[in-house]
């Protein structure tokens, strides 16, 4: 097995499952740390990627479950690690990228790694250790007002050392363009000077490729998808499988439904734009909070609105001013306890036949996956770069689950008209 991936949130773990496929390695997906015998499903596997729902977690948890799932990865034989988080560094002051990467640099006797959350390919880009959403820089993007880790400064190399027990230095885009060996020769310096943790330069996905050559080697690399691609890309240079995209293309079920729950610029106009042409029910946010049998109510409304040309839609997503406004009124209350809503939603429509659903937002991913209670997924088409569809191991579930910022305009129907 060569790469074993931990990823702190499920659109996360299918973002990079996606990309380590279109770069040549075969890959499984476990949701969560697997119970029992997964040999069947890792035949001819070269990546595991495992999701977790780790990012909000308190980081002493966040911790557990991360070492939890090396050491289930060592176990099957993995030679290399990444840690999957998210293009837009998620993360408050304690951590969690911080605390785990720290947490499995240990477990690993190793006291180096890369920071790199680029991804050029949806608009991210880290120059001179800022990180870039488009045109801004991440503070000043959507990020500031995430609901539950709002990105307040651009500084992977602050970001890092605020919330770990090491130094960053940088490795600058005039390095990079030299060269992976001008890479790995940079690395050793700052190895040397103290570093232990290399924050990487990467403006094109040019610069991702020789960063996963000069790092595909390193136990433990850190990061977004374009350098979980990018390594992935280094280490088939030996497969010795037949290079084989996993393209499979999901029936589309009768009884399907769109979860919203990111409050992301591009879910707000997502949200939007699907309202004009399908069935839409607003979450009511005092309703989650105050009434435990809430998700019968809206489980009514979708069995209603089910057997239609497209999915209905639920949606927890508000615009920024609504959203301060709950936030001030109930803090992170009002967060979980859409997210318990909507667990209990899914777990109750999965019994009447819910075959597919297109979920937005890392966490809200995370509790329809968790509610679908899947050992695992296999990684199919994408939607869009870092949303493929997946599907259960049984191919009686198939999700598309999309980070908050991920897709264009249209993606709730473009998921849709992807299928068969
Ligand atoms: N109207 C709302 N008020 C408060 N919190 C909300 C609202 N709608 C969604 N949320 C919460 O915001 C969080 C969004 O996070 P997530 O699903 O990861 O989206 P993203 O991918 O944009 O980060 C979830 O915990 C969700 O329950
Ligand atoms: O790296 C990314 O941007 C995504 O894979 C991801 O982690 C997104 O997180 P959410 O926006 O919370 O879905």
């Amino acid at each position: 097995m060569k790469l074993g991936v931990i990823a702190d949130d499920y659109t996360g773990a299918t973002d990079a499952a996606s990309f380590i496929v279109k770069n040549g390695l075969s890959t499984v997906q476990f949701n969560g740390v697997p119970e029992g015998d997964m040999s069947s499903h890792l035949k001819s596997t070269e990546a595991i990627v495992i999701g977790q729902k780790t990012r909000a977690l308190p980081p002493e948890s966040a911790v557990i479950a991360s070492l939890n799932a090396l050491e289930w990865l060592k176990k099957q034989g993995c030679e290399h690690i990444f840690f999957k988080y998210c293009s837009t560094f998620d993360s408050t002051e304690q951590g969690n990228i911080g605390p785990v990467t720290d947490a499995l640099l240990d477990a690993l006797n190793s006291d180096f790694t890369v920071v790199c959350p680029a991804l050029p390919v949806n608009g991210r880009t880290v120059y001179q250790g800022y990180l870039f959403v488009h045109d801004v820089l991440l503070n000043e993007s959507g990020m500031r007002n995430h609901p539950l880790t709002p990105m307040r400064d651009a500084s992977l190399l602050r970001l890092m050392d605020s919330q770990s027990a090491g130094r960053s230095t940088l490795l600058p885009f005039g390095i990079v363009e030299q060269g992976h060996m001008a890479c790995v020769e940079e690395s050793l310096k700052a190895r040397s000077g103290g570093g232990r943790y290399l924050v990487c330069d990467a403006l094109n996905e040019m610069h991702l490729d020789t960063l996963g050559a000069a790092f595909c080697n390193l136990p433990l690399a850190t990061g977004g998808s374009g350098l979980a691609g990018a390594i992935a890309k280094a280490l088939s240079v030996s497969s010795e499988l037949p290079f084989e995209v996993a393209a499979f293309t999901p029936y589309k079920p009768d009884f399907g439904l769109v979860v919203s729950g990111s409050c992301s610029e591009m879910t707000n106009q997502q949200v939007e734009a699907y309202q004009s042409i399908a069935p839409s029910f607003k979450v009511d946010v005092e309703k989650c909070l105050n009434e435990n049998r809430y998700f019968m109510e809206v489980a009514e409304w979708v069995l209603e609105n089910k057997n239609q040309r497209v999915f209905p839609m639920v949606y927890a997503t508000v615009p920024p001013g609504e959203l301060a406004e709950i936030q001030k009124k109930h803090g992170n209350k009002a967060s979980s306890a859409i997210e318990q809503m909507f667990h209990l939603l899914i777990s109750h429509l999965k019994l009447m036949g819910l075959g597919a659903v297109v979920s937005a937002g890392g966490e809200t991913s995370g509790t329809v996956t968790q509610a679908f209670d899947l050992d695992g997924v296999r990684i199919g088409r994408e939607i869009a770069p870092g949303v493929p569809w997946v599907q259960s191991f049984d191919g009686t579930v198939s999700l598309a689950l999309k980070s908050g910022n991920f897709g264009d305009r249209d993606f709730f129907i473009t998921a849709q008209e992807s299928m068969e």
